[in-house]
């Protein structure tokens, strides 16, 4: 009855990762009635020991909370979630500035433990009655023409046949190295300078919280950046961008205490000495990679990716995950939309994805690059004042950029365009606000020469382009 119910098909999909995005697709694709066998060459997350403080945290936005209600997941996962309202801006004299994502309460990210996150997504796929998930289980080779992939287990290889093979597996994707031995695809991918290394800020009693819990807490300064997510144990998982030149220089525990005196006081007390020794000497800053390619599937339409294999991106936007959620709603969709037929659906979703996925991938870049070159606490702080005011005065014309993209499911390709149009708007208006302010500064002011036509002061004050728009 069930069978009949879920309307099972024949056909066999192959799942390569059973990390976020690979074990929530399952979910999607078994909803569907396939027969998926999900691949992952880690063990059962589920039975691995938890290691206390070696929590890590996502923030899951608008794109991702869809994906999840789809499946039916979004309340079991927003259970265990901690909002944050606002983010807190850490100043060097360890002032704190909370702004507001919204007006009221509706607009908020949630802090979701990785880990967590994972273990739901495989239970929710492993309920299904036509999910496998081989753990333990990496994929060797695939051939993305012919849907045949080789698994090593145990030290036994094996091919095995199927209908569609969905790569999941991450910045480093096989399948997508393989897909590319066949199917025509630009590729591109960047090392940025900086590396990452978390750091926990421990619960300063049983859930009680060292700093304001319901915030994502920035601490900008220019080239060295640090986050801090909450936890549900009340401790906070912090994460420290810095260059990795900057990295190696931090050698003794010494270095380290001066370097967060100078850079980070307020948060080198809240963590406690011993506590950022343990996280900052417990291993490597890891890299960053961002990876952009075109298209998404392979020649032979047996074969697509999606999450980080077909779009790695800095996390300077806090969408990785949440753009991978997204690639699954919109792959589901364009099935319904042609009645499971995967040529057509494959077809649109490189149509359709690769511009939206390189946008967000290049918004995430921008930010990165803005926040290492000019973003000062007071710059995040003042940038966000006058999206604000802009946003009181225009409505829902003026929507700040990080609100398109984290609380709203606009294609990301049309939140650069909007954002072009918002920065021409932004640009007019301060031209024209600075000629209001000349024209008044030469009437009322104390400039007192006498100008023949404001052509004269634009040319003494303002610029050329002041004298062109003023002419025309
Ligand atoms: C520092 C940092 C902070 C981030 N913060 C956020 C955030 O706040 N919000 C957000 O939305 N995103 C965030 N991201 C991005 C997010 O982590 C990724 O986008 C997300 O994990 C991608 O999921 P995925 O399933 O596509 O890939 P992965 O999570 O990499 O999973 C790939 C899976 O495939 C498995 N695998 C790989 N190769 C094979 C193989 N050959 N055979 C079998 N299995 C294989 C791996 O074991 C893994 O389980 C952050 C990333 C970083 C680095
Ligand atoms: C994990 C996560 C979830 N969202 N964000 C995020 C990102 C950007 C933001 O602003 C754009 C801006 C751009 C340029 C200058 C100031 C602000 C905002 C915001 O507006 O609150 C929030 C992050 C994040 C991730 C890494 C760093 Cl280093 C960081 F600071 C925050």
């Amino acid at each position: 009855i069930v069978r009949s119910a879920l309307k099972m098909k024949t056909e066999r999909i192959a799942i390569v990762g059973g990390g976020l995005v690979g074990s929530l697709e399952a979910c999607f694709m078994a909803q569907r009635g396939y027969q998926v066998d999900i691949f992952e060459i880690r063990g059962d997350i589920r039975d691995a020991e938890i290691v206390r403080g070696r929590s890590i945290n996502m923030a899951l936005s608008t794109r991702g909370r869809a994906a999840l209600k789809k499946v039916g997941l979004e309340q079991e996962v927003m259970s265990e979630g901690i909002p944050m309202y606002a983010r807190m801006i850490h100043d060097l004299d360890g002032k704190c500035r909370p702004i507001p994502y919204g007006t009221e309460k509706t607009q908020y990210i949630m802090s979701i433990d990785r880990r967590r996150l994972n273990e739901i997504l495989l239970t929710g796929a492993e309920k299904q009655k036509n999910v496998n998930i081989f753990f333990d289980c990496k994929i060797i080779k695939c051939d993305a023409e012919t849907g045949t992939i080789t698994t090593l287990k145990d030290g036994i290889e094996e091919d095995r046949q199927y209908d569609i093979i969905i790569g999941c597996d991450g910045a480093y994707s096989l399948v997508r190295r393989q897909m590319m031995r066949s199917t025509k695809m630009d590729y591109s991918q960047v090392y940025i300078s900086h590396g990452y290394k978390e750091l926990i800020m421990p619960a300063k009693g049983h859930n009680t919280f060292p700093m304001p819990k319901n915030y994502l807490h920035i601490w900008a300064r220019n080239t060295f950046m640090l986050i801090g997510l909450p936890n549900p144990d009340g401790s906070f998982t912090m994460t420290m961008f810095m260059p990795f030149d900057i990295f190696e220089t931090i050698q003794t525990e010494n270095d380290l205490k001066n370097f967060f005196q100078d850079k980070f006081p307020d948060a080198l007390d809240l963590i406690g000495w011993k506590d950022l020794c343990n996280s900052f000497f417990s291993g490597p800053a890891l890299p960053l990679i961002s990876v952009k390619c075109t298209p998404h599937h392979s020649k032979s339409n047996k074969t697509i990716i999606l999450g980080d294999a077909s779009h790695a991106i800095v996390p300077f936007y806090g969408q990785g995950m949440n753009c991978g959620f997204e690639d699954c709603t919109i792959l589901d969709s364009l099935l319904d939309k042609y009645n499971d037929n995967f040529v057509k659906a494959f077809a649109e979703y490189s149509q359709n994805r690769c511009k939206d996925t390189h946008a967000i991938a290049d918004l995430s870049m921008l930010n990165y690059i803005e926040m290492r070159a000019s973003v000062n606490s007071y710059l995040f702080l003042l940038r966000k004042q006058v999206d604000k005011i802009l946003h009181k005065i225009f409505g829902s014309y003026w929507m700040p950029l990080y609100s398109m993209v984290a609380f709203s499911r606009l294609p990301y390709s049309r939140c650069v365009e909007k954002k072009k149009q918002q920065d021409k708007i932004y640009r007019i208006s301060f031209i024209v606000g600075l000629g209001i302010a000349s024209l008044l500064a030469v009437k009322y002011g104390k400039f007192g020469e006498n100008y023949e036509n404001m052509n004269q002061l634009f040319q003494r004050y303002g610029t050329n382009t002041l004298s062109k728009l003023w002419t025309k």
